[in-house]
C-alpha cells in the first residue's frame, strides 16, 4: 500500500490531509463487547502471544469506529516477559512482577530480548498488514522509565517512591537498569518495524512524575537511545501523562510527534515542540458528558491542534473501560466531517 494514502502518515509529515486522522489509545480493549467475548477465559498475556487473537482484537476498533490507525494489541510488559522476567498482568490491577529489581545483581540477571522470543508479534503484524488497507498500523513499546517503574515497584504505583529512591540513591544501578530496558525496547520495536508497522509509539506513561531537570538527567538519554536507533524513516510518537513541563525535553528525545494529555492545550503544546506534530488531547472523561459537550470539546481540540504543523486527534490518555463505544464511533465521524 502506497503510504501517501495513509492519512495518519501524512499528518505526521505535516502534509495536507483530507481530514484530521483520529485513533484512540486503548481503543482495543474492555470498552468493546466483542473484545470481552474473545478474551473470555484467556489470560491477558496469553492472548498477546496468539497472532490470531492479536489480529482480531487489533481490528475490532477499526471495523467498529473507522479510526485512521490500528494500534497493535499487545502490552508494554510483553517484551519483558519474553526476555524471561517473571510477571503477569492482573485484571483490574495491571502488571505485577514476581521479583522486583533493587540491586545491580538484579539488573545483571535481566537478559536481552531475543527477537525470536516475540515472533508472535511479528506474525500478528504481518497478518494485520494483509487486512488493513489504508488504515495505518501503529506498533508500540514502553519507555525505559515507565518499564523500570513496574520492575522496581513490583506493580503499579502512585508516587513511584522506590523507583525514585533507586534513581537518586544508586544512579549506577538506575542507569544500568534503564540501559538494559532501552535495549529490550529497541529490539521489540525493531521486530515490529521489520514485520511492517507504519509508525511506533513510545509510551512513557508515568514520566510526568519527574521534574524536567530529573527527566533530562535520568531518563531522556535512555529514551533517546531507543528513539534515536530505530530504522531510518520510521515515524515516531512519544507520549506521557502529566508531561506539560516535559514536552520540550520529550521532543528532544527524538520523535516526530509528541503526545499530549488533556492538561495542556495543543496550541501551547505545539509551541513547546517547534516543527513537530502533536497528538491528543480530549479528556477521556469528556466521553461521559452529554453529546453537545463532547462535540464542543472535540471542536476546540481540532482548532487548537490546527496550529501545529500536524495534528492526530486522540484522547489525552486511554479509553476508560466503562466508555460507551457508540460515543467513540460518533466522535470519529465528527472528526472526519469537521471541515
Ligand atoms: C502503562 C501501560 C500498560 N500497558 C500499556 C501502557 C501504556 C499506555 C497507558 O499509559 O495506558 C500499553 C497498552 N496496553 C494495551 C495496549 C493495546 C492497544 C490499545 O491501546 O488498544 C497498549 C498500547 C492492552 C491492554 N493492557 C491491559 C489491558 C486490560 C486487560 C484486560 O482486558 O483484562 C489491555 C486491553 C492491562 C494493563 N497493562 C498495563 C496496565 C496499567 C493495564 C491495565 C490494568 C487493568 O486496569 O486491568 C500496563
Amino acid at each position: 500500500m502506497d503510504d501517501t494514502t495513509k492519512v495518519l502518515l501524512r499528518a505526521i509529515r505535516g502534509e495536507a490531509v483530507p481530514h484530521t486522522p483520529v485513533w484512540f489509545m486503548r481503543q482495543a480493549g474492555r470498552s468493546l463487547p466483542e473484545y470481552r467475548a474473545v478474551r473470555a477465559g484467556i489470560g491477558m498475556l496469553d492472548s498477546c502471544r496468539r497472532p490470531d487473537l492479536v489480529t482480531e482484537i487489533t481490528l475490532q476498533p477499526v471495523r467498529r469506529h473507522k479510526v485512521d490507525a490500528a494500534i497493535l494489541f499487545s502490552d508494554i510488559v510483553v517484551p519483558l516477559q519474553a526476555a524471561g522476567i517473571d510477571l503477569d498482568i492482573v485484571a483490574g490491577t495491571g502488571p505485577v512482577v514476581a521479583h522486583p529489581v533493587s540491586t545491580m545483581a538484579d539488573v545483571e540477571a535481566i537478559r536481552p530480548l531475543e527477537p525470536e522470543a516475540v515472533g508472535f508479534v511479528a506474525e500478528g503484524v504481518r497478518q494485520l498488514q494483509r487486512e488493513l488497507g489504508t488504515t495505518a498500523l501503529i506498533g508500540f513499546a514502553g519507555a525505559p522509565f515507565t518499564l523500570a517503574s513496574y520492575l522496581v515497584e513490583g506493580g503499579p504505583s502512585k508516587h513511584h517512591v522506590k523507583t525514585k529512591a533507586l534513581m537518586y540513591g544508586a544512579p549506577d544501578v538506575w542507569n544500568a537498569l534503564c540501559a538494559r530496558l532501552a535495549e529490550i525496547t529497541l529490539t521489540f520495536l525493531r521486530v515490529q518495524a521489520e514485520a511492517g508497522v507504519d509508525a511506533v509509539q513510545l509510551f512513557d506513561s508515568w514520566a510526568g512524575a519527574l521534574s524536567e531537570a530529573d527527566y533530562r538527567k535520568y531518563v531522556l538519554p535512555h529514551s533517546a537511545a531507543v528513539l534515536g536507533n530505530l530504522p531510518e524513516g520510521l515515524p515516531r510518537i512519544h507520549f506521557g501523562v502529566g508531561t506539560a513541563e516535559l514536552l520540550t525535553a520529550m521532543g528532544e528525545a527524538g520523535t516526530d510527534v509528541v503526545g499530549v494529555d488533556w492538561r495542556t492545550p495543543l496550541d501551547v503544546a505545539a509551541s513547546r515542540v517547534p516543527g513537530k506534530a502533536v497528538q491528543g488531547n480530549l479528556d477521556p472523561c469528556v466521553l461521559f458528558a452529554p453529546w453537545e459537550v463532547v462535540e464542543q470539546e472535540a471542536m476546540r481540540v481540532l482548532a487548537e491542534g490546527a496550529k501545529a504543523p500536524g495534528h492526530i486527534f486522540n484522547l489525552g490518555h486511554g479509553v476508560p473501560p466503562e466508555t460507551d463505544p457508540e460515543v467513540l464511533t460518533r466522535l470519529v465521524d465528527l472528526i472526519h466531517h469537521a471541515r
